[in-house]
């Protein structure tokens, strides 16, 4: 099974531009995360901090037990073999066949031999529907076939953490659709914990457990993925909605004067862009007939179900539906209902969802006030 990823109060800069600070979560094992966020927020520093290639100045990053900001590097050289990382662009090398590009990290990490190597190649070329072009070089396929065999590279080595950088970048809805399902299948069969960066908004409603949200410099939430879907934050539902109106602007930062116009825009009949209704929550994937069953959902109700009252309202509603979708109602509800949680803040709970932004969250200049964050 996957291991925990426990992150608490990251900062990073890069000289003096700050470009996330005080991030905490903890990415459940063997579970699904998906990190959204408007281009330009940090989403694949975060991801690179993770494994190590960027060093955040401030906070702890503990993984299987090792905190990897204060380790030795003899310590992140074996950390990092529970990684496997899916980069854009596949990160393949050009002049390498499929198959050796796949085999490369056996090669380099284990003193396998040529035999086992092929058989775990092969494996994992059929697992994303590569078999039959292992002989071809990464210059002659598509962007898509070129993500599929960054995945298998990614997986040869049985990695306990999976991180995956933007999966649908430069492919089509349906190729994304693809991909998606490939990385649910995967998780099914060996329960790894993945975390997916993307700002694909029909990925994020669709695969993961957990969902989070980088925005100026923050994490605006991260728990189950009922919660952002259901939030009512503006910056959550504008990104959903893929609308010009909101706090997200062309440069990130938006002030109050700009937005004003906006609105008055739309009021005088200019189209905001977007769709409306994207909202609520869609069912999640699941593995394909045939697959193991994903542990992780099993895990993740146990989960969910103890800290379901600290979650939002709407969130609690859809957590409670889908467990109904699952039959599970009935055994569920004596549960859950033992609490009034109308009468609860769940900001003031100990929980991993940290919603920051409100309308109220904006100062004059339009910087966020983040609060309620743990
Ligand atoms: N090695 C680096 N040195 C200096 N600045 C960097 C470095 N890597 C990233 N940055 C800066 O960090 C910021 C965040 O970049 P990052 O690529 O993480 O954003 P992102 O959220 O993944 O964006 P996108 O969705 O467009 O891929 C950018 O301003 C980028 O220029």
């Amino acid at each position: 099974m996957g291991v925990e990823v426990s992150v608490e109060g990251l900062t990073k800069s890069f000289g003096s531009q700050r470009i996330w600070q005080d991030v905490s979560l903890t990415l459940p094992q063997g579970e699904v995360s998906v990190l959204l966020g408007p281009s330009g927020t940090g989403k694949s520093v975060f991801l690179k901090s993770l494994i190590g290639l960027l060093r955040p100045e401030q906070g702890s990053i503990v993984i299987d037990g090792t905190d990897i900001l204060q380790c030795s590097s003899k310590e992140l050289y074996e950390i990092r073999k529970l990684f496997g990382v899916l980069f854009q662009d596949g990160a393949l090398f050009g002049s390498m066949n499929l198959y050796d590009n796949v085999a490369f990290p056996l090669r380099e990490h284990t003193k396998k031999s040529e035999s086992d190597i092929r058989k775990i190649v092969m494996d994992k070329l059929e697992l994303v529907g590569l078999l039959g072009a292992e002989d071809k070089l990464p210059g002659e396929i598509s962007g898509g076939m070129r993500k599929r065999a960054g995945l298998a590279r990614a997986l040869v080595l049985d990695p306990e953490i999976i991180l995956v950088d933007e999966p649908d970048s430069g492919l089509d809805p349906v190729r994304t659709t693809y991909i998606s399902q490939t990385l649910i299948d995967i998780n099914a069969e060996i329960d790894a914990t993945i975390l997916i960066v993307s700002h694909n908004i029909n990925l994020a409603r669709t695969v993961p457990d957990n969902i989070g949200m980088l925005f100026r410099r923050q994490l605006v939430m991260f728990g189950p993925r009922e919660v952002l879907l259901t939030s009512d934050e503006p910056v959550v539902k504008q990104f959903l909605n893929g609308t010009m109106i909101g706090p997200i602007g062309m440069s990130e930062e938006k002030d109050e004067a700009q937005m004003a116009h906006e609105q008055a825009l739309v009021e005088a009949g200019h189209h905001a862009g977007g769709v409306d209704d994207v909202e609520g929550i869609v069912p999640q994937m699941k593995a394909t007939p045939g697959m193991p069953e994903r542990k992780a959902v099993a895990r993740r109700k146990a989960r969910v179900r103890q800290i379901l009252h600290t979650l939002p309202s709407a969130a609690q509603s859809a957590i409670v539906d889908s467990l109904d979708e699952d039959g599970e109602a009935s055994s569920a509800e004596g549960d859950y209902y033992q609490d009034d949680y109308s009468q609860r803040d769940y900001r003031d709970d100990d929980t991993q969802v940290i919603p920051v932004y409100s309308a109220d969250a904006y100062d004059a200049e339009g910087h966020n006030q983040p609060h309620g964050q743990k």
